[in-house]
């Protein structure tokens, strides 16, 4: 077994630092989670593809964990700074819905998405409205110590009582100094401060409200992630992730929070980990924003979910990523060249117990792969060692997926090795990526897309019409056939058996 020390960057000192958790059986992870008041974005979805290769390397790498993941369905304002409305009571009067039916839909739909990125499920998923009644007593125990005060609209968290507030986002704050006191807007004593607990006006009856010593009123969204995480991680835990937007407000707040519920610098965890966006033409995908792209919206252009995970896989994690069709359309291709290489290995090797690995990451949850990788990696010879050597060495670097698939493409290929050598490295080095290339079949990457509304009828005419062209030897008809087929969607394949055809991706939106 491989044991480089694994090198994470850690936002908190703006550092690659070696992983050192306080538990190796147990290593404890929070990750922020979606705001279900739509669907997802490609680039919400690339948060959870890394924190998916976090804890596939994790488990790789011979640790056990737990990895909570909370449901926001109260409290993130349309800005993260305490101002505008509730995104899920906004959502809910948008479709006239109650914001319950707005969770439960979005939450399924979420879920969803994940399983066909094949995203590992989180050991616990927790709702920021079970927890209401935790995030009241956090809040006292922090007002306790004095660390909140009161205005007419709620309870507001004092940043200049923590040491070092915004060190994570590396905030440049006025009026936290001392004989520089600039008041916030809404009598806040900073404009850093934030809402703790927000009061509904006296004259409102909001979609989702609670009492609290603060008033009717609901709690504040950095509130839902210091309570969530300390429950079920306890009050210093391993690592926290999120986008990287989370940087400078979000996990600034529940820092701040943490600090103070500690009575101490603690910061809750100790490595927080922030992913770059995916970008389209150099903005930020955003709900809010145009090309906001879902994992539906890759389907009905005939893509497969999994085309997009090795897309989002080409990118170190604290890349940005540009989205284009293109680029998805050419991971579907590399995707599908490794799917044909594989199935070769596959017919050499014939049928082998460790094959069956593909499904153990996904069903032991946080278990460590330690044994798993002793089966399919024991009767590797020297060289083939090597290969696995080097995928801990590029996971081991802040988890360079990059290299780690340029890597695989190249090992599959290698006839120094083995068939059975190669299909084996093909196992290990998938536990970690997750593209089900074991149970992949290359025909289940063509999907129909949307737009393609030719009858199958007329696929067999024209191809029974290109093969009479061909044996007449008119191959100028027979390539605007084969052209023009492929313009609705279709690709046609000439073998030894004839011509067999399958679905394209015909992308019918822009990015
Ligand atoms: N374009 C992006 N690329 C990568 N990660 C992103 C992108 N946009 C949001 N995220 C991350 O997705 C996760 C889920 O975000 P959330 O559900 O709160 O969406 P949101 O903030 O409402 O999205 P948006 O900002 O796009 O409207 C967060 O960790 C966030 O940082
Ligand atoms: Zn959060």
């Amino acid at each position: 077994m491989t044991d480089r020390p694994l090198q994470f960057y850690n936002s908190l000192t703006r550092e690659l630092e070696t992983f050192e958790p306080l538990d190796p059986s147990n290593v404890r992870i929070y990750s922020c989670g979606p705001t279900v008041y739509n669907y997802a974005h490609l680039g919400n979805l690339r948060a959870y593809l890394f924190v998916d290769t976090l804890r596939r390397t994790l488990m790789w790498k011979g640790y056990g964990l737990t990895h909570v993941m909370n449901i926001t369905d109260v409290g993130h304002l349309t800005s993260d700074a305490d101002e505008g409305e509730d995104k899920m009571e906004r959502a809910a009067e948008r479709e006239q819905k109650t914001v319950w039916d707005i969770a439960a839909h979005y939450t399924e739909a979420f879920e969803r998405d994940l399983a066909g990125l094949n995203v590992l499920e989180p050991s616990i998923w927790c709702k920021a409205t079970d927890h209401i009644q935790e995030m009241i007593d956090f809040a006292r125990d922090i007002a306790e110590g004095g660390y909140t005060y009161a205005l007419e609209d709620g309870l507001y968290f004092d940043t200049a009582k923590v040491p070092d507030y915004g060190h994570l986002g590396r905030l440049d704050l006025e009026g936290l100094e001392e004989g520089k006191r600039v008041a916030g807007p809404g009598g806040k004593r900073h404009p850093s401060d934030f809402a703790v607990w927000r009061r509904s006006p006296s004259d409102v009856q909001r979609l989702m409200e609670w009492h609290s010593p603060w008033g009717i009123g609901a709690p504040g969204w950095h509130l839902e992630c210091s309570v969530m995480s300390i429950k079920y991680l306890g009050r210093q835990f391993d690592i926290h992730t999120g986008g990287v937007d989370h940087r400078q407000v979000h996990h600034c707040n529940e820092i701040a929070q943490n600090q103070a519920y500690a009575r101490s610098g603690e910061t809750g965890a100790r490595y927080w980990m922030h992913n770059e966006f995916l970008v389209v033409r150099d903005r930020k995908m955003a709900k809010s924003a145009g090309g906001f792209l879902t994992l539906s919206s890759v389907r009905d252009n005939g893509l497969h979910p999994l085309a997009y995970r090795l897309f989002a896989l080409t990118a170190a994690y604290r890349s940005q990523l540009e989205f284009s069709w293109d680029a998805l359309v050419a991971a579907r291709a590399q995707l599908r060249r490794l799917l044909l290489r594989i199935a070769e290995l596959k017919a050499k090797v014939g049928s082998a117990d460790w094959l069956r690995a593909a499904g153990e990451a996904k069903y032991s949850k946080g278990a460590s792969l330690s044994y798993l990788r002793e089966e399919i990696e024991g009767p590797l010879g020297e060289v083939a060692k090597a290969w696995v050597d080097k995928l801990d060495a590029a996971l081991s670097d802040d988890l360079s997926t990059p290299r780690a698939l340029a890597d695989l493409g190249e090992l599959v290929e290698i006839k120094q090795l083995t068939p059975e050598e190669r299909l084996r490295l093909v196992a290990t080095y998938d536990l970690a990526l997750g593209l089900q290339l074991l149970t992949l079949e290359a025909a289940e990457l063509s999907l129909k897309p949307k737009a393609a509304t030719i009858a199958e009828a007329e696929i067999e005419a024209a191809i029974a019409e290109r093969t009479a062209a061909r044996k007449a030897k008119d191959f100028a008809a027979a390539d605007a056939l084969r052209d023009g087929l492929l313009a609705k969607g279709v690709a046609l394949m000439d073998g030894p058996e004839g011509t067999a055809w399958a679905w394209e991706p015909l992308v019918a939106e822009e990015a």
